[in-house]
């Protein structure tokens, strides 16, 4: 089951997302938009979080890909590349997450 990456699944995101809304998930979020697509995302948030603090690792699995594939609906109708999200995480290597949270203003 190796070599299956984001970057193949952001690539079926983009195929799906033209097909007909009755025979395919992707083309009916696409097809309702934004607003119904985030709310599916921040749904399968949640259960991600249900999941990992219930310590279930068969439903913490299942839950994150949820969440990964309903990210990327919403970075193809936000019509922002995966590369840009991943360039992103690339120049956070160089810092640690806590010397970036130091550095920000005082809240
Ligand atoms: N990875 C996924 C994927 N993960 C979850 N889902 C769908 O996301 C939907 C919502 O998930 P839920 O767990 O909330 O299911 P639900 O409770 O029935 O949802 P509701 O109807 O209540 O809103 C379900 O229909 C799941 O099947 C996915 N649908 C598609 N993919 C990928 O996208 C490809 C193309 O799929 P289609 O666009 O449907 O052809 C697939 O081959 C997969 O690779």
């Amino acid at each position: 089951m190796g070599g299956f990456s984001l970057n193949d699944l952001e690539k079926i995101v983009a195929e799906r997302a033209m097909a007909s809304p009755d025979q395919s998930w992707t083309a009916k979020l696409v097809a309702a938009g934004q607003t119904k697509a985030a709310k599916k995302l921040g749904e399968e948030a949640t259960e991600t979080v249900i999941a990992a603090v219930a310590q279930d690792r068969k439903e913490l699995v299942g839950e994150s890909a949820d969440l990964l594939y309903h990210l990327l609906v919403v970075l193809k109708i936000a019509d922002i590349p995966l590369q840009d999200v991943l360039d992103e995480l690339q120049r956070r290597t160089g810092q640690s997450g806590l010397q970036e949270k130091a550095s920000r203003q005082p809240s």
